[in-house]
């Protein structure tokens, strides 16, 4: 999906909300454990619940690598699923991937071409020369960690480096890739400050905003200073949607949590 058909599909669904995938077996609903596939159908049930208020699904891969096989398959099901029920959806694996170039080629292979997702995160730390096989996709997106949510981000992203902080070198550096245009970036909801200096460097490209919910970050914070007049802007929230309960009816539970979100989403697309 490109940039342009994903703005479309923010303003068609007055929605910038990603759902975040984060399927842990111990904070499932327990009955599901008895299913064949319990994280797929938990998957498939807060889809069908929230699909009509988000315009993206980001699986993180941690929580289906850490079950083995079974996750994989898990993932690979849902994934399908997503294709052939809702393609309008944009899908980003969360992987955190990125390696010397021999190496991020068979991930991208790995994420772009088996599983088909449209994009993927990459860390910056390894240079252009572990990035770039990722561009080579240019039907797809390379999500580059930019500022991330966590605390850890003050040990290295914002020290500076000469004039400038590391994050902004790296945001800054990353245009003169091959097929940059094809990037998107980053941001914690929890640094939603620093989206004004980053906006200054990056008016246009799409931002990864994790960080809202579970987190702290605020949505009104994050569109103050990050959104522009495309938007923009993929603000994930996991926790606080998928696990919002944990009784028989948790999807319809995350399907209002969702909505919730969605409904604010749309005043701030008003003040456009
Ligand atoms: O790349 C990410 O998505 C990411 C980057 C970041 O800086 N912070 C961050 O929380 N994430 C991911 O976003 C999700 C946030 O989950 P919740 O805190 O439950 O909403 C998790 O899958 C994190 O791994």
């Amino acid at each position: 999906m490109t940039s342009q058909e994903l703005t479309e599909q923010i303003f068609k669904k007055r929605s910038f909300l990603c759902v975040g995938l984060d399927t842990d077996l111990e904070k499932i609903p327990t009955y599901l454990l008895s299913e064949k596939d319990p994280v797929f159908s938990f998957n498939k049930a807060i889809i069908d619940a929230t699909h009509k208020y988000c315009v993206a699904y980001k699986p993180n891969i941690a929580f289906y690598e850490a079950i083995g096989a079974d996750g994989w398959k898990a993932l690979k099901k849902t994934i399908d699923y997503l294709h052939s029920e809702y393609p309008e959806i944009y899908t980003i694996a969360d992987a955190k991937r990125g390696d010397i170039g021999n190496t991020s080629r068979m991930y991208a292979k790995a994420f772009f071409e088996d599983l088909g997702f449209d994009s993927i995160t990459v860390a910056p730390y390894m240079g252009k020369d572990s990035v770039e096989p990722f561009l080579e996709f240019t039907n797809k997106h390379t999500i580059l960690l930019a500022l991330t949510s966590n605390e850890g981000a003050f040990d290295f992203q914002t020290l500076k480096n000469g004039e400038d902080e590391l994050y902004k070198k790296v945001i800054e550096t990353s245009k003169g890739w091959q097929n940059s245009e094809n990037l998107m970036y980053v941001v914690g909801a929890t640094k939603a400050e620093y989206l004004a200096d980053i906006r200054r460097i990056i008016p246009e490209n799409f931002l990864l905003v994790p960080g809202v919910g579970a987190q702290g970050g605020s949505l009104e914070e994050v569109c103050k200073y990050g959104i522009t007049k495309n938007v923009g802007l993929l603000v994930n929230s996991s926790r606080k949607i998928i696990y919002a309960s944990d009784s028989s009816n948790f999807a319809e539970i995350a399907g209002a949590k969702a909505e919730a979100m969605q409904n604010q989403m749309a005043e701030e697309l008003d003040k456009l």
